[in-house]
């Protein structure tokens, strides 16, 4: 958080300099920012900081523009789980709860194409069942997908959903022909947006549909084994949608452990402006999706189940706590009351 500063004896170095100091607890700093700087450098180096100050984590916020606010904690805001409250009217859907906690909720429209990845047991299954029970209780939402384990998009079988989905890998023609549907209507949809538009809007009639590809290497195993044309045919699918259907309603969410090049190429990761890592195997996994992410993937490597590293549209890079919608049973029954 340092400046060089040329002076005429030399250079020398300028550093924020603390104009309080509340011993606390909570122990408090206010700064005042260098010209120039920003909170959002500070919070970025806050992880490196927050040891040499004896803390272990640091809550910062603005005061005022030129003013900084650092809040020492003595405990990981993310220790304590977030329970997903499904009520309506809730303002968007819940992403997770930061480290300054709060809520981090988007709108199901401003969502981005997403990719996730987590090891077995980080959590990752568990974020996907709050996002689509979520999604799944909004009448103007399409969860379509493909799932090759069936845990995930079985509960919509039955459901107005569940024509675009396709769950198991014993039928794989299903795959690609549900994948193809999905094409046919992006296709249609960018036909029919009207000339002096250049976003479709969604709602009534023209939900947004959200096409989950939970564990999308496996999918990909499958189809290549059996036949590499209709592989290549399928990522060629999947490669369209994230390229084009964004502005015609269409968001596409992967899933997978490892986000490994083979799988989620540059160009598909390109798309994808959110991007979300639960624990992984290695900080080099880490920085697959996040590639700012030198001070945290070190640590990333051993987070707890739930915890997660998110790069996101006009955030900086930082870590949440996905919320906890509860046992299996209860996304089951979540999505079927909402779909
Ligand atoms: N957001 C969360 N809050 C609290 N606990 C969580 C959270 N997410 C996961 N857990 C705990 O971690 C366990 C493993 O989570 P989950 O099944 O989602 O992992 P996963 O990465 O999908 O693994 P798998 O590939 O085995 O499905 C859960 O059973 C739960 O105990």
């Amino acid at each position: 958080m340092c400046r060089q500063v040329d002076t005429p004896s030399g250079v020398t170095v300028s550093t924020p300099p603390l104009v309080s100091v509340v011993l606390g607890p909570p122990t408090v700093l206010v700064a005042r920012l260098l010209p120039g700087q920003l909170v959002g450098d500070l919070r970025r180096a806050s992880y490196r900081l927050a040891g040499h100050l004896g803390a272990v984590a640091l809550r910062i916020e603005p005061r005022g523009l030129t003013y900084a606010r650092i809040e020492l904690l003595a405990a990981d805001p993310l220790d304590a789980v977030l329970p997903l409250d499904l009520t309506p009217a809730r303002g968007g859907v819940l992403l997770g709860r930061d480290e300054a906690g709060c809520e981090v909720r988007v709108e199901p429209v401003e969502l981005p194409h997403l990719v996730v990845q987590g090891q077995t047991r980080s959590g990752k299954s568990a974020f996907l069942y709050a996002l689509i029970a979520q999604l799944a209780s909004d009448d103007d939402v399409t969860v379509a997908g493909v799932d090759p384990s069936g845990l995930t998009l079985r509960p919509f079988a039955g459901t107005r959903h569940g024509e675009h989905q396709t769950c198991g890998l014993a039928d794989l023609d299903r795959i690609e022909k549900v994948l193809a549907g999905l094409v046919a209507e992006m296709d249609h949809r960018l036909t029919v947006m009207p000339a002096d538009r250049d976003i479709m809007a969604t709602g009534p009639g023209v939900p947004l549909i959200v096409v989950v590809l939970d564990e999308y290497p496996a999918t990909l195993r499958a189809l290549d084994a059996a036949d590499t044309k209709q592989g290549k045919r399928v990522r060629a699918l999947v490669a369209r949608l994230l390229a084009e259907s964004h502005k015609v309603g269409f968001r596409v969410v992967i899933a997978a452990q490892r986000a490994e090049a083979a799988i989620v190429g540059a160009a598909e990761r390109a798309q994808a402006a959110g991007r979300l890592s639960f624990r992984v195997d290695s900080p080099d996994t880490v920085k697959l999706l996040h590639s700012d992410a030198d001070d945290l993937a070190g640590a990333h490597t051993t987070a707890p189940p739930g915890i997660a590293l998110l790069t996101w549209p006009g955030r900086p890079l930082s870590r949440i706590r996905a919320p906890w919608i509860g046992s299996y049973a209860a996304f089951v029954s979540a999505v079927e009351r909402g779909a």
